[in-house]
């Protein structure tokens, strides 16, 4: 007898012999729609949930006082000001999201070749990090390692002869870990792609003391059209020279991101993260069966747009897509997800509570 998914499927083919006392009903024993009949039994059916701890909520921050920015490419996401980040700080509290993410927009004036502003202990970055952590300490915030937001060119990395070179990006990778990290920073996450970074700032991290920072390795991060309207909002769009093809991944492999993911647990990686994110559920499926650890996925921009955009133009039903388009993050494995959605998601599931 053929087992398939656990059950004997030839039992079916067995005549029942009874019929049916409806006329022209089929003759059949098994109906999957039945436990599609009611919301009752959905609900009692359902195998994954979206719930608020999932949810990690990308800000962008912009230099000055009281300021809101808007972004084209993102409609509905701001460039904020330290203050009213700390203000979103305060919603995300009250949403019970349990993190946020912060991204800078730096002004062209502090971008140069090496990116210097990165290590600067006073820079955007680590101002709204202690800004957030004095009024709201119970918050969790991650902080991004690469060195686009800064460069002048608009790489991760440092460039020699059109190259990017990795030991010495590594090290000054380590020194933007550290000012972060002395900042208040709980989650250290490096989505440069660069070899050898997970351990070098574990490393760096260690030394200094900072034992319990955590790091979220951007394992599996792939060259992708789909970071398009994040790179207008950070402002590295204009000033990008070539591409990210040397140190970001083929979006043509699978094997290669479990190499990765296996590389950067072994340095030291206490989550890891596929990216972008549905163009890559297969990814995050393959990446938490193998290794089982917390595995998260970043609904990139570009997939925060598509679905904004679509919206605006009345060609899809926002909020269903938006709620439909999270939840197929966890049917994929993923523990949780950095979404530009996250303060409309956590309010929609809690007038749904
Ligand atoms: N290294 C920086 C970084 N960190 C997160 C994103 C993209 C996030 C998004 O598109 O929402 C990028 C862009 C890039 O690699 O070019
Ligand atoms: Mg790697």
């Amino acid at each position: 007898m053929a087992i398939k998914y656990g059950r004997p499927i030839e039992l079916r083919e067995v005549s029942r012999g009874t019929g049916t006392a409806v006329p022209h009903a089929l003759d059949l024993t098994v109906r999957p729609r039945r436990n599609r009949k009611a919301e009752w039994a959905r609900r009692m059916v359902r195998e994954n949930v979206l719930t608020t701890d999932d949810l990690i909520w990308p800000l962008f921050l912009i230099d000055g006082n009281n300021k809101r920015e808007q972004i084209a490419s993102m409609p509905g996401v701001d460039r904020l000001s330290v203050d009213q980040a700390v203000r979103e700080a305060e919603r995300a509290m009250k949403l019970t999201i349990p993190c946020l993410a912060l991204f800078p927009y730096t002004d062209p004036s502090l971008r140069d070749e090496e990116g210097s502003e990165a290590t600067n202990p006073d820079n955007l970055v680590c101002q709204a990090v202690r800004a957030i952590k004095k009024e709201f300490p119970e918050i969790g915030i991650l902080c991004d390692v690469a060195l686009d937001p800064f460069t002048s060119h608009g790489h991760d990395g440092l460039i020699s002869d059109g190259k990017i070179l990795n030991d010495e990006t590594v090290a000054v990778l380590v020194r933007q870990a550290l000012v972060q990290a002395e900042a208040g920073c709980d989650i250290i996450a490096p989505s440069d792609m660069m070899d050898g970074r997970v351990a070098a700032i574990r490393e760096g991290l260690d030394r200094a003391g900072l034992l319990d920072v955590q790091i979220m390795a951007y394992a599996a991060k792939y060259a992708s059209a789909f970071y398009g309207p994040f790179r207008d909002a950070i402002g590295s769009a204009k000033t990008l020279t070539g591409d990210k093809r040397t140190y970001q991944m083929d979006s043509a492999n699978t094997d290669e991101a479990l190499r990765e993911v296996e590389l950067d647990i072994a340095e030291g990686a206490d989550m890891v993260m596929v990216k972008p994110g549905m163009p890559y559920l297969d990814v995050v499926r393959r990446v938490k069966d193998t290794f089982a650890m917390p595995t998260f996925a970043y609904q990139v921009s570009g997939e925060y747009a598509m679905i904004a955009a679509a919206s605006g133009n009345g060609w899809l039903d926002g909020e269903r897509a938006m709620m439909e388009s999270l939840l197929a993050f966890k049917r994929a494995g993923a523990d949780g997800v950095l979404s530009y959605f996250a303060p409309k998601v956590a309010e929609k599931l809690r007038a749904q509570a």
